[in-house]
């Protein structure tokens, strides 16, 4: 058993002192090359620890892309190591988004990977891909549970392409996405302030007024920026729950580096224009 307190207290935590942003590091080529820097492992190391240095003291929730890591082998993967490491001694929540999903035995090996507390890569939450079906994350779960970190469910992504899988309906006429949100609202069931086990809802979505995101957990909401959806729909979007929404911006804000001051401008702007929409 954990002696940390669990994710979702310390989420909520995080959210009360800093405002709920969370803000992406995904260092794409064009970025890399936007920053003037080299898309190589050097470039990668630079511009991680410039948003980790910049941002750490600001943000609630710091969420490395492992694809953009991944892409330079071992060498990528020892920066995103450090990276993890970097943000969590300054005090930031890390939430790795690496969609990991597998059938339960090899799901066992990924919460390996993220969420034992001695791993290279342990991070405070991981992003998981249910779509092998919901049983097959209890490894993560049961791990998660253990150790304190929180998950993040595909629920209802901002892509245009998720509703064909997430908005399917079973047979018992429920959607695909809405039983992955009532499977977390189990998950979070009694949990105070609000539990662990997050979903990914897309900001991009409009109206969700057909699905209950009343599930006592975080809700992740990426495609804030760059995807085209503002701080203003959150309301519209999340209605009742958007308290509980952790809205992620990557591009929007890295695309202002790599100057350090220009970069908290703008997490400062889009964590001020949250704050109004979600309190207007
Ligand atoms: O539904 C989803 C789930 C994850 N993402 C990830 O969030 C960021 C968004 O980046 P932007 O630059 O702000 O568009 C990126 O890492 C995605 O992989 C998502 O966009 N949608």
């Amino acid at each position: 058993m954990s002696t940390v307190s669990p994710f979702g207290t310390r989420l909520r935590a995080a959210m009360d002192a800093r405002g709920p942003l969370c803000v992406g590091i995904d260092p794409h080529a064009a970025l890399l090359a936007r920053w003037g820097l080299g898309d190589d492992v050097a470039g990668l190391e630079r511009f991680s620890r410039t948003v980790v240095d910049a941002l750490a003291d600001q943000v609630a929730v710091f969420k490395p892309q492992a694809a953009f890591f991944e892409r330079f082998g071992s060498r990528g993967i020892a920066v995103l190591e450090r990276t993890v490491a970097d943000a969590r001694a300054a005090g930031t929540l890390v939430l790795m988004d690496a969609k990991r999903g597998d059938i339960g035995s090899t799901m066992a090996a990924y919460a390996e990977t993220f969420l034992r507390p001695d791993a290279p890569l342990f991070s405070d939450a991981l992003t998981v891909s249910p779509y092998l079906g919901y049983g097959s994350l209890r490894p993560a779960v049961e791990l998660a549970r253990e150790s304190g970190a929180g998950l993040f469910v595909l629920a209802l992504t901002s892509n245009p392409e998720g509703g064909e899988v997430q908005r399917a309906v079973r047979e018992d006429g429920r959607s695909v996405g809405a039983t992955m949100l009532a499977h977390l609202a189990e998950e979070n069931a009694g949990a105070a302030p609000m539990g662990s086990f997050g979903a990914v809802v897309g900001a991009t979505l409009g109206d969700l007024s057909s699905f209950d995101l009343e599930i006592n957990g975080p809700l992740l909401a990426p495609g804030i920026g760059a995807q085209g959806a503002t701080a203003a729909d959150l309301p519209k979007v999340f209605g009742a729950a958007v308290g509980n929404v952790v809205p992620n911006v990557s591009r929007g804000v890295l695309g202002h580096g790599p100057d350090a001051s220009a970069l908290r401008a703008a997490a400062a702007a889009f964590a001020d224009e949250i704050r109004a929409a979600v309190a207007g």
